[in-house]
């Protein structure tokens, strides 16, 4: 029997939080807490490469034939675990040898006899970091700094990948990934590791939780309590001391994610997704109009400003997915979560009346819905999503009433970033994006590449109008539409320059080839086409 459109959306009434959340099937909890292995870390011995241009000074060649190396039998084969990976991708530069310590304007807790083998970041000369009124510490521009410039590249003083703990009973807990990070800090625990955490945000312990505890299976955040308090056991510090290094772990630590913009095979990088506290980009203070965005290869994590900035300009990052910018106000506050009101521009702004008032339902677009409208034939696939951009999901919960109308977008003018019905059923634009992405894959499976085209131009408009300058996202777009024109056998010309321009202003250097050769093979175009494609691409500069 063939499904309703209807069943795969479902709506939820003016609660954020729980749009996203994947239905876990609980896990049996085991009372037995591991012990963990100390392993303190030396930050005394941790220094980097102080340059002009960090981007010529990194060395790429290297750091990309060894990636090249580690995910080539296939990441799925072995559990990897984050020391293999450090190991396994070198980070090269040059520049002006600094001590971590020096450049944090601190004192080692021991002359460091020698440095560690391996750098540990390349930063800019052009930024520093210096005090931002209200905000404590931030990155400022010492000079001018082009658009897509590459300020920092930085190796997380503590990091775990997420599959480290993915079997942990306590996983499913909301915040499992920062409650193993806490515990990874704790067995790396150390005076030098001590003394440089001491400036970090927050100097006392804050009285937020990340737990969303009125969903939480209580067993499991028990369970994860007692590994967290185990692991702090053997630490010789004040029961306060060891509550606020966590929180200094949950406001500081960033994810970090491999080609996870790419659409045909981000998945194979999925086991070197973790996360990580750093030491100089735990700086970067937040805005809605981040004017810096970052990417990772492994855990080395790379930032890239997206607009020029003058001298004594704070360099923003987003705390939140891009997509998110230009989301209500109060949705944006809900997904930041953090011990702070934001106040950059657009937060100044109040959110459009329509969205204020009465009952907002959202329209889900998640994981488990992405999962079930993969399984479609592409062609009920594209109309399926076609009647869902329209509004039409009509659920158990609204069987008897009209389906709400939802706007189609206009994707060519700047729309609010949510768009809403009469009866206050919004999609989010963020939801319409990975909505019309699965369109055009769809329609790209059927050979229908003109109307694929025209759904990668719309995703592109959006992403031009509503998400940061040079989003890594306009790349993936202007890739595929590129792919569609060939096989139409138009000009795709503009379409393969804009993909390596904006791929270029959005990573800092040229990898275009080396990041994208495995996105076009694996894309459903010909051969010929794809062919076709890489022939227009610089070749890899060896
Ligand atoms: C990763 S730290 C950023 C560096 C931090 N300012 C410091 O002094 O170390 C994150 C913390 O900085 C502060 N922060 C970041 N962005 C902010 C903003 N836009 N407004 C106010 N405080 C902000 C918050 O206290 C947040 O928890």
């Amino acid at each position: 029997m063939k499904q309703s459109k209807s069943q795969f959306f479902s709506k939820t009434s003016d609660d954020f939080a729980s749009i996203s959340m994947p239905q876990s099937t609980p896990k049996r909890v085991s009372k037995k807490v591991k012990q963990l292995k100390r392993t303190p870390l030396d930050c005394d011995a941790l220094w980097g490469w102080q340059t002009e241009d960090v981007a010529s000074a990194v060395d790429w060649n290297t750091l990309q034939k060894a990636f090249d190396a580690l995910v080539a039998p296939s990441l799925w084969a072995d559990k990897l675990k984050y020391q293999k990976l450090v190991q396994a991708l070198p980070l090269r530069a040059s520049g002006s040898k600094t001590p971590l310590f020096d450049l944090l304007g601190r004192t080692a807790v021991k002359k460091p006899e020698e440095m560690s083998e391996s750098p540990h970041f390349a930063v800019s000369s052009a930024i520093a970091l210096q005090e931002s009124p209200g905000k404590g510490r931030g990155w400022f521009a010492t000079k001018t700094i082009e658009a897509g410039t590459l300020v920092l590249v930085e190796r997380p003083l503590v990091a775990l990948l997420d599959v480290e703990w993915r079997d942990e009973p306590w996983a499913d807990c909301s915040s499992a990934d920062t409650a193993a990070l806490g515990m990874e800090l704790a067995k790396s625990f150390s005076r030098s590791l001590a003394s440089l955490l001491e400036q970090f945000h927050p100097k006392e312990p804050t009285s937020i939780s990340s737990a969303d505890s009125e969903d939480e299976d209580i067993e499991a955040l028990t369970a994860m309590e007692d590994a967290v308090a185990s692991s702090w056991k053997q630490i010789d510090l004040s029961e306060s001391a060891k509550r606020r290094l966590q929180d200094v772990v949950r406001l500081n630590s960033l994810g970090f994610y491999t080609n996870s913009e790419q659409l045909c095979h981000h998945c194979n990088f999925l086991p070197l997704t973790g996360s990580g506290v750093f030491a100089l980009a735990s700086g970067f203070n937040h805005s809605c109009e981040p004017s810096v965005q970052r990417f990772s290869i492994g855990d080395l994590t790379a930032f890239v400003t997206n607009q020029k900035l003058e001298a004594g300009t704070e360099l923003h990052i987003t705390y939140i997915e891009s997509e998110m910018l230009r989301a209500p106000k109060s949705l944006r506050s809900q997904s930041l979560n953090r011990d702070f009101t934001c106040s950059c521009p657009p937060c100044g702004l109040d959110d459009p009346p329509e969205l204020k008032t009465g009952r907002r339902t959202f329209m889900r677009v998640d994981a488990p819905v992405q999962a079930k409208l993969s399984l479609l034939p592409p062609e009920e696939r594209v109309e399926t999503i076609a009647a869902a951009l329209q509004g039409q999901m009509d659920d158990e919960e609204d069987a008897e009433e009209e389906p709400p109308e939802v706007d189609e977008e206009d994707a060519g003018e700047a729309t609010k970033g949510a768009e809403k019905s009469e009866k206050n059923t919004v999609l989010l634009g963020k939801d319409a994006q990975e909505l019309r992405v699965a369109q055009a894959m769809a329609l790209m499976q059927l050979g229908r590449w003109e109307e694929a085209l025209q759904t990668w131009r719309q995703l592109a408009a959006f992403a031009c109008h509503h998400c940061p300058p040079y989003d890594e996202a306009l790349a993936v777009f202007a890739t595929q539409a590129a792919l569609c024109a060939l096989e139409m056998k138009a000009d795709a010309s503009q379409y393969v320059k804009s993909a390596i321009e904006s791929h270029r202003m959005a990573f800092g250097f040229d990898c275009f080839r080396w990041r994208y050769q495995r996105e076009v093979e694996e894309s459903s175009v010909s051969a010929g086409v794809k062919e076709s494609f890489l022939s227009r691409v610089p070749s890899r500069t060896e």
